[in-house]
């Protein structure tokens, strides 16, 4: 028992976690809590590191909680979700909908969740499936290759910006909302169970400073708003209505949305089964089962 080593923590590199990570960093400082490294990736990177142990605990793509949720337990109170507009992800159709439905559509090799959500989506409302191509997330070559670019994140906000691609863009949340009434839970937080297991105090303690750096975060959406908008471009208010329209919690909303999610995803046969929510506690931690 025990972890005699750092613990490293993986933070995803878009917006839309800054609510829960930007002040991670200060949070810690100010605890003077040690011994944990934070590496920075895309979704998908991160998915591969937790379950390949490169990292202990990440934000990463909730599908990728689904398909090892065995191994891994969440944090409660943290996520990345939306009910209806997320703003991020996106679908970029160069043709109408009933010949993208029919026809290739490109996506983006950073995501797991919004990949699946788009084809759950796509195959339960529209009863459609269309050749599915995974590519680096460039939305000119996608469309290039595709009648339709499925981006996420800070790629496709920047994508949304642009006049001159001629799209029409279709924002999966809402498509997800109009369909079920549900929210859409996107990435969570989740923890190796077997590091869980070894430092509990150390969990419960990087866990704090997340909750804190959260809190802060939320009480200052407009000074994040304005750093977003000098690195990433784009107007500050743009910014304030993408991180206000976003949720970052884990209520009985969010385990519904997600639920459901698990459940399509299992009967499409994209998940082995419709996994369970199992979230971390201090309190039980020796009842996390390895
Ligand atoms: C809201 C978002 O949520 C995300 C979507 C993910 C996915 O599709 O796998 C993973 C993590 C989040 O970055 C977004 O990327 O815009």
């Amino acid at each position: 028992m025990g972890l005699d080593r750092p613990i490293t923590v993986g933070r995803i590199d878009y917006a839309n976690v800054w609510p829960i990570f930007d002040r991670f960093d200060e949070v810690r400082a100010e605890c003077r809590l040690t011994g944990v490294n934070v590496v920075v990736g895309m979704p998908s990177e991160l998915n591969g590191a937790l379950m390949e142990g490169n990292v202990d605990m990440a934000s990463v793509s909730s599908f990728a909680y689904g398909r090892h949720a065995e191994q891994l337990v969440l944090l409660p109170d943290l996520s990345v979700s939306a009910d209806g507009e997320v703003r991020s992800i996106l679908l970029f159709i160069k043709k109408p909908l009933d010949d993208v439905l029919k026809g290739t559509v490109a996506v983006t090799s950073t995501s797991a969740t919004s990949v699946n959500l788009l084809k759950i989506i796509l195959q339960g409302r529209f009863g459609a499936e269309p050749r599915y191509i995974t590519m680096e997330p460039d939305l000119d070559a996608m469309l290039e290759e595709a009648d339709a670019a499925l981006l996420i994140g800070d790629h496709a906000i920047q994508g949304s910006w642009r006049t001159d691609h001629g799209c029409e863009v279709l924002d999966v949340g809402r498509l997800w909302k109009d369909w079920t009434g549900l929210t859409m839970t996107f990435a969570v937080i989740a923890v190796r169970k077997e590091v869980a297991l070894r430092a509990p105090e150390k969990v419960s303690d990087i866990y704090k400073a997340l909750l804190e750096s959260k809190r802060r975060g939320l009480q200052e959406i407009d000074c994040m708003a304005s750093k977003a908008a000098a690195r990433l471009g784009g107007l500050r208010d743009y910014w304030e209505a993408y991180f206000n329209g976003l949720r970052y919690g884990f209520g009985p909303d969010e385990r519904q949305g997600l639920t459901q999610y698990f459940r399509y995803a299992d009967r499409l046969g994209l998940l082995e089964r419709a996994a369970g929510l199992q979230f971390w506690s201090d309190q039980s931690v020796a009842q996390v089962k390895e």
